[in-house]
């Protein structure tokens, strides 16, 4: 049987990027699965080559309304659809349809968190979509629904999960990261004009109020198991925006626990990430940088000890677009249907 696959919200950032990967990987390239519906919401009935000139293959492809009548029919359907508008579509797609949501609505546990941060109902809470955290990739092998992470979180879990499961630092953890324009969507942003971006940084939703940090204190909060409860992790995150397109640099900070080494650090994170295929400590000495995951399903991390200040930092690389959705919701997608986990993903980047 050939698996069809639906991307609804195909003109975004998001759909594009999933539909950039699918376009490549063996399981379509071979016919064992094919693309059927792509849906979009304000063009709907335009081609999708007016939206995603990348996309060539898929120019002549006629978009159509995101609703439950052209999702229907599908094995998979991936959402890529602004927050809060996949709860409903996803309720009416039956429960043997693989649904994998690049949206934020089913990612955290905590409903009242959801409701501080969102404003909204909470939909629900689905299966995390990053395998690379201790016991989440069982959950996702054969997965009918999965919520992929946030592309802040996704960097920041990685980067600091091995120093808080191994006991190296306390969870009072302080973030930084830079982020290129894409993260914010492609629909129109004044902050986001050209000439306010162009040689400019710039910080945004400081002082506590991400919508990630609750994400982040939900995954970090499971790498210290004397905290069931997150009570007493504290993720105080400031983004700040820079111009560039793609692209996480995000420095995360905590302090280190009495006698820790350098040499402890390392450990962990070899330990940690050894079979890994997707995160890469990299060689001591050597920083990441965003331009060396463009394009690529990698996160690149440096750990160092700042003896001084007693506080461990890890840097962390990730292509927002990449391994912080689209990438991640094909990882997810290559789980949940038993295909090889790596299928249609590089770890190889672009540059300069
Ligand atoms: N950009 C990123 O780096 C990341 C994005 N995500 C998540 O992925 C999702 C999509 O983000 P992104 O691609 O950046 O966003 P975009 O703004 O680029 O795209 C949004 C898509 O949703 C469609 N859409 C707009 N309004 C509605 C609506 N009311 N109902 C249904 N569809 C609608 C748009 O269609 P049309 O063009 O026809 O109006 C478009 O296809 C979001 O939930 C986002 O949080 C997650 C991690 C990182
Ligand atoms: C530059 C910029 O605005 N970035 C976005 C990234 C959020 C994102 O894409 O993740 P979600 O899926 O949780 O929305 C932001 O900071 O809100």
């Amino acid at each position: 049987m050939t698996i069809r696959i639906a991307v609804a919200g195909a003109t975004g950032y998001a759909g594009g990027e999933i539909l950039r990967i699918l376009l490549g990987h063996p399981a379509l390239l071979d016919g064992r699965a094919r693309l059927g519906a792509l849906t979009a919401w304000s063009n709907a009935g335009s081609p999708l080559g007016e939206h995603q000139p990348h996309l060539g293959p898929l120019a002549d492809r006629i978009l159509t309304t995101t609703d439950t009548a052209n999702l229907a029919g599908h094995e998979v359907v991936f959402l890529a659809l602004p927050h809060g508008q996949s709860g409903a579509v996803a309720q009416a797609l039956g429960p043997d349809v693989t649904v994998i949501d690049c949206g934020a609505d089913f990612r955290l546990a905590d409903a009242a968190a959801w409701s501080r941060f969102y404003g909204t109902a909470h939909a629900g809470t689905w299966p995390y979509g990053l395998p690379e955290l201790p016991g989440a990739r069982a959950a996702l092998q054969g997965a009918k629904r999965v919520a992929v992470p946030g592309c802040f979180p996704t960097v920041a879990t990685l980067a600091l999960y091995p120093t808080l499961a191994a006991g190296l630092a306390a969870p009072e953890i302080v973030i930084t990261a830079v982020t290129g324009t894409s993260g914010a969507g492609r629909s129109l942003k004044p902050h986001l004009l050209g000439s306010e971006i162009m040689g400019n940084a710039s910080a945004y939703q400081v002082g506590g109020i991400h919508r990630h940090i609750p994400e982040i204190v939900q995954n970090l909060g499971s790498a210290t198991p004397a905290d069931a409860a997150h009570a007493n992790v504290s993720v105080s995150f400031t983004p700040v925006l820079a111009p560039m397109s793609r692209g996480i640099l995000a420095s995360c900070t905590a302090p280190a626990q009495p006698g820790v080494t350098a040499r402890d650090l390392r450990d962990a994170y070899e330990k940690a990430y050894a079979d890994e295929t997707f995160v890469t400590l990299l060689p001591e000495g050597r920083w990441p940088q965003t331009a060396a995951v463009l394009g690529s399903n990698s996160v690149h991390l440096q750990v160092a000890l700042d003896e001084a200040a007693g506080r461990v930092t890890v840097i962390g690389a990730v292509d927002n677009l990449a391994k912080g959705t689209g990438g991640a919701a094909v990882q997810c997608l290559n789980l949940a249907l038993g295909w090889p986990e790596d299928a249609g993903l590089s770890t190889i980047g672009v540059a300069p």
